[in-house]
């Protein structure tokens, strides 16, 4: 019991027209960056509120290191969190900011110019938050989630938007946090993000589980195999491939797409039936479209956001 960083347990909660998070039972482990997905709308937010105690729970729990987030001795340096980098008061300095989370929690005012300068903004420490972009507001939300050097930290939507090479940074951050051993839970609507990002999946559709899997076993085990071959006897070859329970199909570049076999599988049939070929490409499918096969049935069209 309690032996992973974070766990939830029958995680359920009930606003008045809404189930938002229904009965969620997952851990998430230290050293890995563990990727919670989800359309709008699906609970991610819920759930991280829930975890950090800014929520409570209609039924079940959600513990860190075993103990719910309230009981944690030392909160702020256990778990740090990034919900919504603009909840920072608009007139005061990045620096004061951070001192005054930094003061309120007994840490040194020293550790306040560390992870100024671990985000970037050691330049722009005396600049007032309001007058930040979105990306640096982004960067001032993960410096004070780094103040309390936390051995877990949790990102809502960190690169909503931002530009590619603010993406970039946080993508790394979060990898290096990860390889320090450190549980890192991140929430994103874009599977292609998750899949660069991530060691780990949740996925979250209505409020429910619908994926707990190692990254590379979600994409194979959802990557529809498809494969694009040019050969001058399809005549040959496509009877081979059918007979196999591949679905075949000509395109109008003259290729064949084929969807069912592996491309090694296609090699060994082309040979047994000495068709030269010309070409031989797995074509993966878009990891968006995995993920809307996957979140699909319980997408709530209903809701708009
Ligand atoms: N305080 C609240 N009162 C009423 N309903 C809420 C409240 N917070 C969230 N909800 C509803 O609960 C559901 C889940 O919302 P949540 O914000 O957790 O989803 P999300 O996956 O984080 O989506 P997004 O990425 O759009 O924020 C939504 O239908 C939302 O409208």
């Amino acid at each position: 019991m309690g032996t992973s960083a974070i766990e939830a347990q029958g995680l359920t909660k009930h606003f008045r027209h809404t189930v938002a998070v229904d009965d969620l039972t997952f851990s998430v482990e230290s050293g890995r960056v563990t990727g919670f997905l989800g359309p709008n709308g699906a609970g991610k937010t819920t759930t991280m509120r829930l975890i950090l105690g800014l929520d409570a729970p209609s039924s079940g729990s959600a513990t860190v290191f075993g103990d719910r987030y309230v009981d944690v001795a030392e909160p702020l340096r256990t778990v740090g969190a990034l919900l919504n980098a603009r909840a920072v008061h608009p007139s005061r300095t990045a620096a004061a900011h951070l001192l005054c989370l930094a003061q309120a929690a007994g840490m040194s005012a020293r550790r306040v110019d560390t992870v100024l300068g671990m985000v970037g903004l050691s330049d722009v420490a005396g600049k007032k938050a309001g007058t930040f972009s979105l990306g640096m507001s982004q960067r001032l939300g993960i410096a004070a989630a780094l103040l309390g050097d936390p051995p877990v930290l949790i990102f809502d939507e960190p690169v909503n938007g931002l530009d590619p090479e603010g993406i970039r940074w946080i993508r790394t951050l979060m990898r290096a946090l990860a390889a320090e051993g450190r549980t890192v839970l991140v929430s994103s609507h874009l599977m292609s993000e998750m899949a660069l990002t991530s060691d780990h999946l949740l996925v979250v559709g209505r409020g429910r589980l619908i994926a707990d899997s190692p990254m590379t076993e979600f994409i194979d085990r959802h990557d529809r195999r498809v494969v694009r071959v040019r050969t001058d006897h399809e005549r040959a070859l496509i009877p081979l491939l059918s007979a196999e329970g591949a679905h075949v199909q000509s395109e109008k570049d003259g290729s064949l797409t084929v969807t069912g076999l592996e491309s090694g599988q296609i090699g060994v049939l082309a040979a047994s039936c000495r068709a030269a070929l010309a070409e031989l490409t797995p074509v993966r499918g878009s990891l968006e479209d995995v993920f809307m096969d996957v979140t699909r049935d319980v997408v709530d069209y209903g809701v708009s956001s």
